[in-house]
C-alpha cells in the first residue's frame, strides 16, 4: 500500500488569529487592473522564490474537456497577457481551435491570486522574432528540436536532435522556427483575490465594458 499523501490540516482558530493581527489592511481598490497587475507582479518578483511571471495557462480540447499547464507570463499591458509556446503541442492547437483560454497567478509569498479570461489571438511574427532574439541559445536550438507534446521515444533522440541543429545553424543566429510563437491573451474579465483571515478574502473584479472597465466584489 502506498503511504497517504501529507495533506496539512486546515488552520486552527489560534493559527488564524495570529494572523488578525498582521492582516490589517485598507481595503483592496483600484480603477485600473492592468495596473493594479502590474503593482501585483512587482510585489512578487520581490518575493516569490522563483518565476513570478509563471501562471497557468487554461484551456479546452476538442471534446470539451479542460486542460492546463504553466507557461510563463512574457509582456503585459492594456492589450492583454503574451506567452509564448510550440504552436503543434497540445495547447497550440487547442488555442488555435478555440481562440480561448483563462489564466491563473498564484502567488504563494503573498497569499494572492489573479484570475483571468479571455479570447486568445497569435502575436505577430515581428513581436515572436523580437522576444525569440533574447532567448539563449541554446534553449533556441531546443525549441527547434522538441516536439513538444509529442511522444519522445528516448532522450539520446532528442539530444541527437538539439546538438544536429546545433550544427546546421553553426555559429550564427538560430532563426525563429515556424512552429514557435506566442499568443495574446486579451482580458474580458480579470479577479484580484487577497487571502484574509478564517477565508473571509476580499475579491476584486474588472469585466471589459466599451471605453473602460466596470468593477464588483465578490462574496469569498
Ligand atoms: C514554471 C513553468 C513555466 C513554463 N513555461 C512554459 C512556457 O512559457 N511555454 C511552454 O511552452 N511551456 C512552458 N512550460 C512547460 C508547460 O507547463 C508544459 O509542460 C508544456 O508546454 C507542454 O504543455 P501542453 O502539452 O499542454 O501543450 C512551463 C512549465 C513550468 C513548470
Ligand atoms: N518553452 C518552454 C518549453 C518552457 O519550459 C519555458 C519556460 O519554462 C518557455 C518556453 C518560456 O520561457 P523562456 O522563453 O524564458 O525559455
Amino acid at each position: 500500500m502506498s503511504a497517504k499523501p501529507p495533506i496539512p490540516p486546515s488552520p486552527t482558530e489560534d493559527e488564524y488569529l495570529k494572523a488578525v493581527a498582521s492582516a490589517d489592511l485598507p481595503p483592496l481598490t483600484a480603477e485600473d487592473p492592468v495596473g493594479l497587475f502590474a503593482e501585483w507582479l512587482a510585489e512578487a518578483v520581490k518575493s516569490e522564490v522563483n518565476d513570478p511571471n509563471a501562471m497557468a495557462l487554461a484551456t479546452v480540447d476538442a471534446g470539451g474537456l479542460p486542460d492546463v499547464r504553466m507557461v510563463l507570463l512574457k509582456d503585459a499591458g492594456p492589450d492583454g497577457f503574451v506567452f509564448y509556446t510550440n504552436l503543434g503541442s497540445a495547447k497550440g492547437q487547442q488555442l488555435a481551435a478555440s481562440g480561448k483560454a483563462a489564466l491563473l497567478f498564484h502567488w504563494k509569498s503573498l497569499r494572492r491570486q489573479v484570475r483571468v479570461r479571455g479570447m486568445v489571438t497569435p502575436v505577430s511574427a515581428e513581436e515572436a522574432d523580437a522576444y525569440w532574439a533574447t532567448r539563449a541559445r541554446p534553449a533556441q536550438l531546443g525549441a527547434w528540436a522538441s516536439q513538444q507534446s509529442q511522444p519522445l521515444p528516448d532522450r539520446l533522440a532528442f539530444e541527437k536532435a538539439i546538438a544536429a541543429y546545433g550544427v546546421k545553424f553553426g555559429l550564427g543566429k538560430a532563426p525563429r522556427p515556424p512552429h514557435w510563437s506566442g499568443f495574446r491573451l486579451t482580458p474580458s474579465h480579470i479577479e484580484f483575490w487577497r487571502d484574509r483571515p478564517f477565508r473571509l478574502h476580499e475579491r476584486l473584479v474588472f469585466d471589459a465594458a466599451p471605453g473602460g472597465w466596470t468593477t464588483s466584489r465578490l462574496y469569498p
